[in-house]
């Protein structure tokens, strides 16, 4: 059985190639860093360790590696022999590995089983945004999109770790069963579910939520790691707040047990301040546009909260915070502050959230970029 997975970075040789390793995969990488493929190339294995309860070492072997910016056509042709490809390159990447795939699909023999897509990214339906991609050059794309929710932190790597990867313990990998029909494929680590819409907005909204607004007011804060924002007491009960506020959305539309949910939190708390795992507000809080946008994990929330006469005060709040993301080693940073310099309260509400005017979140968010410029 042979996966190829796009994306060799943290979650991709921590968490994804792994799981496929374990299932019996061999796992050809692909990837545009050419450091990170040459490594990977020349090395016949590398160990992911778990830290938090039940951690252990697993050393992942079997693999091969292909630059994907160099050799094209060789990473279509591994696609187009392949049982499965998945993607970790985040959701703003996946036009660009879109056209492979459908290179890869056009190519494959009628003989072979259709080859299955997962996209693992953080982002609603992120396998939907791929096939979309791929059919913009392959109308009607003969093969299997499954979308997928995965929820493991990887932080950034220690520099002198090599290919070595420090994960935490905890994962899940939930993958929608239906457009399997009766061919699921044997991957023990992960689990299938008719229905993904709970799974994906519960973690998208309650781990990536929570987790941003500890970044965002952390980096506000002068905080520089996770764990400290984390164990910084006004921190953590913005967490709180916000994850009050999702709770409401999640027990409300999905008809999540209350319960059950808080206690979903309270775990995440604890693994959000595992002090065994270096990670940083710069880390978790990158991509400030994309986190600010729509669908993501403060807008998306928030917008269905207000449209059900629901507060969403700590969201919005935090949304404010998130405003002084400062970091010039990320362009997105960069970009908003720009922003922020250059355009109305109204048009950066417009062009970074999505919501218009006639929205009843618009009037909040609005204002807290309003204080924010003044
Ligand atoms: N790190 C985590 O804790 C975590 C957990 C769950 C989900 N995710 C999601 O996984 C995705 C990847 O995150 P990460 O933390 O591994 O990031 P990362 O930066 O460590 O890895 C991304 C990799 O993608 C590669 N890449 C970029 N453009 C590419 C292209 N055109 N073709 C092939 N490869 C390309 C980069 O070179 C890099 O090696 C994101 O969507 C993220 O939200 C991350
Ligand atoms: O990957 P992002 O930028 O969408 O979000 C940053 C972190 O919150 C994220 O990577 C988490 O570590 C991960 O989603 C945990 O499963």
């Amino acid at each position: 059985m042979k996966a190829v997975h796009f994306g060799a970075g943290n979650i991709g040789r921590g968490f994804v190639g792994l799981i496929l390793h374990k299932a019996g995969y061999e796992v050809v990488f692909a990837d545009v860093n050419a450091e990170l493929i040459d490594a990977l190339a020349s090395t016949p294995s590398y160990v992911v360790t778990e830290v938090g309860d039940g951690g252990t070492e697993w050393t992942v072997d079997n693999y091969r590696a292909l630059n994907s910016a160099t050799h094209e056509d060789d990473v279509v042709a591994e696609i187009a022999s392949a049982d499965i490809v998945t993607t970790a390159v985040g959701p703003n990447v996946l036009r660009f590995v879109a056209p492979l795939i459908a290179k890869a699909i056009e190519q494959r023999s009628a003989d072979l089983a259709p080859l299955v897509v997962m996209a693992c990214e953080n982002a609603i339906n992120a396998t939907d945004l791929l096939r979309i991609e791929v059919e913009k050059t392959l109308p009607g794309a003969g093969a299997v999109f499954a979308n997928t929710a995965v929820d493991r932190i990887v932080p950034g790597q220690d520099p002198d770790a090599g290919l070595n990867v420090t994960v935490e313990s905890f994962f899940e990998w939930a993958i929608e069963s239906t457009p399997f029909g009766d061919s699921t494929p044997v991957i023990p680590d992960a689990h299938f579910v008719e229905d993904l819409a709970p799974y994906i907005e519960r973690k998208l909204f309650t781990v990536n939520t929570g987790h941003a607004t500890a970044a965002y007011h952390g980096f506000a804060a002068g905080v520089a790691s996770m764990s400290d924002a984390f164990s910084t007491p006004a921190i953590a009960d913005e967490v709180r707040a916000v994850l009050a506020e999702t709770k409401a959305l999640l027990v409300a539309k999905h008809g999540f047990d209350p319960e059950v949910q808080q206690a979903y939190i309270d775990k995440n708390m604890v693994r959000f301040a595992n002090p065994q795992l270096s990670d940083t507000v710069d880390r978790v809080g990158r991509q400030p546009l994309r986190k600010l946008s729509r669908n993501e994990r403060f807008v998306g929330p928030a917008a269905e909260l207000a449209e059900r006469g629901i507060p969403s005060d700590a969201l919005v709040r935090t949304m404010g915070v998130a405003l002084k993301f400062d970091v010039p080693e990320d362009p997105q940073s960069v970009e908003l502050q720009q922003l922020l310099a250059t355009a109305t309260p109204e048009e950066f509400v417009a062009q970074v959230t999505g919501l218009d005017e006639s929205h009843p979140l618009y009037a909040a968010v609005v204002s807290v970029v309003r204080a924010h410029t003044s």
